[in-house]
């Protein structure tokens, strides 16, 4: 058996990258990707490899800056309102905008300033108003003079560039060739995508990311085929891969299993610089050359795969176009929840983002490394340096942009509990008024409530069960946020009961058996609605909750909760029917509850709210909810405080 180094470092980023890039240096790799000549049509994206000087001045002679007519400054004097003057048929030259100006012209008078007199050949201009030399003229290089620097190398062409430099004499632009990036995807259990996922297979969704990332950077990208876990193979793939690459991306392999081989063959065909770096997710992250050519073992989890690519990857993309890696722009935030971190590990946490009374707040989302769908949600990227220990809720943080601030103003922040009918909302809203988001985080409905009380959303989505009135959400208002002015609007009734494998093979008939029966149960978090109620249900059925099994297994929505007991790992979970038909499971019902929309009263008259209010009473709305089964929409936007 071949065993592969566990030893992981956790070398801080800044001296793995400048690790990388002197063992790169030591190994001969370039410095840059060699440049070519191209048209100016195929420059976009692509780098200077040296200045643009103008060749030519531009506009390349005084020109007309309006239509109408070019005079002589001085035959207009004494010209005025009440004193129209008269310019004869050989003291003016009609002229269109961009005309070069006629000789002895230095002056042009708007077309709409000049009444025409007499019939032709002997047409007069009169003008009721004296015009300075040079009004309405664009003088020779008043753009561009010939001589000047245009554009300075290591300067990546926008469309606005190609057209300056062409106007400035150039056809063709010395530019640095797209850096090739060759991406190898391997590990037994990988499987192209578009492939049957058998239990123990992973779809190879990774290549097709970073090729991506790599062409969205302004690369040639592209993988070869997935690789194996068989030494041999790699290294021979590795190699080939040098070969015609400027950079070489190895997915997985990088960590400590039995079948991790990627720090070993860099380090056996070239220089091993780094493998570890102080950075979470991406930890394992293997940096080094073979051939003359850089290669980065990115670690397989798929979050950790996208960061490492932002954070090792693009940065030494950019030095070979001789170009600065773009950054994002950094904004501040107020956070949301509080956020441990590990000490010692810059921490990457992907963040939603929505603005709350004017201010910006920062919603974490899943911390995984395999999820990859918290970097498809997310709105920034917040790191947590190495040397921090984690944030309050509430403290103000720098938020790394994902998407435009714009974007970001027009979200609705919805924290607590889940609900499928959220989602509907949210997609239909989006449907009606593209720039509008309704973004909402899980967190339970006691965690909403607490997140409104503080300012961090506009709603919080409740369905929480007062075991003391039997009611819902009404009563912890008043114990929450007294004094505050709260509005409260029906979303739906909802039918929550136990969700069963399909065609419920155990005859669960309903909690009692959790009290009576050895049944694996899958809870939702504390502060959860669903937790409330199954406590209450269990306390009235004089069920002990520690001798339930699973009691403690939490999941932080229904849907989650659904995905568990249709993968076997528990027998039941109680959640929504629309959960259970999600994942084709069975229901047995338990109980009917509301569902409700906790506001701030003001926020009813807030513009980016109102959309949402007038959906609660469409029909389209309803029916949606209807189509999802479990509902109840005759109180549907009913306003019950
Ligand atoms: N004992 C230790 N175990 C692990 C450590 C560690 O330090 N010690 N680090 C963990 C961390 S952190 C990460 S990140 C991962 C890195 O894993 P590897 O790079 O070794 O990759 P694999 O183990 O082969 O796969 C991890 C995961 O990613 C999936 N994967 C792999 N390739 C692809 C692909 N092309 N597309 C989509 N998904 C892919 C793979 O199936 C696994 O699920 O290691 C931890 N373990
Ligand atoms: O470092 Mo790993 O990359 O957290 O997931």
């Amino acid at each position: 058996m071949v065993h592969s180094s566990p030893f992981i470092s956790d070398v801080p980023v800044a001296d793995a990258l400048q690790a990388w890039y002197d063992a790169c240096a030591a190994a001969g790799c370039p410095d840059r990707v060699a440049a070519d000549l191209v048209p100016l049509a195929e420059a976009a994206g692509r780098v200077t490899a040296e200045p643009i000087w103008a060749t030519r001045s531009s506009p390349v002679s005084d020109v007309a800056a309006m239509d109408g007519i070019a005079v002589l400054a001085q035959d207009t004097h004494g010209a005025g309102p009440t004193s129209p003057l008269l310019l004869g048929a050989d003291g003016y030259v009609v002229v269109d905008t961009g005309d070069p100006m006629p000789d002895g012209f230095d002056a042009v008078v708007m077309r709409e300033q000049v009444h025409y007199v007499g019939a032709d050949p002997k047409v007069d201009a009169e003008i009721r108003s004296a015009v300075p030399p040079y009004q309405h003229v664009r003088s020779i290089g008043e753009d561009i003079s010939a001589g000047e620097l245009l554009l300075p190398e290591g300067h990546r062409l926008r469309p606005v560039d190609l057209a300056a430099a062409a106007a400035a004499g150039a056809t063709r632009v010395l530019v640095r060739r797209r850096p090739r990036v060759v991406v190898i995807p391997t590990g037994d259990e990988i499987v192209p995508v578009g492939s049957p996922v058998r239990r123990g297979e992973i779809l190879d969704t990774n290549s097709l990311m970073l090729v991506a990332q790599a062409q969205e950077v302004g690369c040639e990208a592209w993988p070869t085929g997935i690789e194996p876990d068989d030494v041999e193979r790699l290294r021979t793939a590795v190699r080939d891969a040098a070969s015609t690459a400027d950079l070489v991306i190895v997915i997985a392999g990088s960590s400590a299993g039995r079948d991790d081989y990627t720090a070993r063959i860099v380090g056996e065909l070239g220089t091993l610089a780094v493998h570890g770096v102080a950075v979470r997710p991406g930890h394992p992250v293997v940096l080094g050359a073979v051939d003359a050519t850089p290669v980065v073992g990115v670690p397989g989890y798929p979050v950790s795969a996208a960061l490492t690519f932002d954070i090792f990857v693009a940065p030494l993309l950019a030095t070979l176009e001789g170009a600065a890696a773009a950054e994002r722009p950094e904004i501040t935030a107020k956070l949301a929840r509080k956020l441990p971190s590990v000490v010692g590990m810059d921490d990457w946490v992907r963040v939603r983002l929505g603005s709350v009374g004017g201010q910006v707040v920062a919603s974490p989302l899943p911390r995984g490394a395999g999820v990859l769908t918290s970097l498809v949600r997310a709105d920034g990227l917040l790191l947590v340096p190495a040397g921090v220990e984690g944030h309050h809720a509430g403290e103000e943080v720098g938020v790394r942009l994902l998407r435009r601030l714009p974007e970001i103003e027009r979200t609705i922040v919805a924290i607590g509990s889940h609900d499928l009918v959220v989602d509907v909302a949210a997609t239909m809203l989006r449907g009606a008024d593209p720039t509008l988001t309704l973004a909402s985080s899980n967190v339970g409905s006691l965690g909403g409530l607490v997140a409104l009380r503080d300012g961090l959303c506009h709603l919080a989505g409740s369905h929480l069960l007062h075991p003391a009135t039997s009611e819902y959400t009404l009563p912890y208002l008043d114990e929450l946020m007294p004094g505050r002015e709260l509005a409260v609007i029906r979303l739906v009734h909802r039918d929550q009961g136990l969700l069963v494998p399909p065609g419920n093979p155990l005859g669960v008939t309903g909690l009692a058996d959790l009290g009576e029966r050895d049944l694996s149960y899958v809870n939702r978090q504390r502060g959860a609605g669903t937790r409330m109620l199954l406590d209450q249900e269990l306390r009235k059925l004089a069920v002990d909750p520690s001798s339930v099994r699973g009691y403690a297994r939490e999941e932080p929505t229904h849907l989650a909760v659904a995905a568990a007991i249709a993968a076997g790992r528990a027998d039941c979970g109680l959640g929504i029917l629309a959960a259970a038909r999600a994942f084709g499971l069975d229901f047995v019902p338990v109980a009917e509850e509301p569902y409700d929309l906790v506001v701030a009263a003001p926020s009813l008259d807030d513009p980016l709210l109102t959309p949402l209010w007038e959906l609660l009473h469409s029909a389209d709305f309803h029916g949606a909810i209807a189509k999802l089964g479990g509902y109840n929409t005759t109180e549907t936007g009913r306003r019950l405080r």
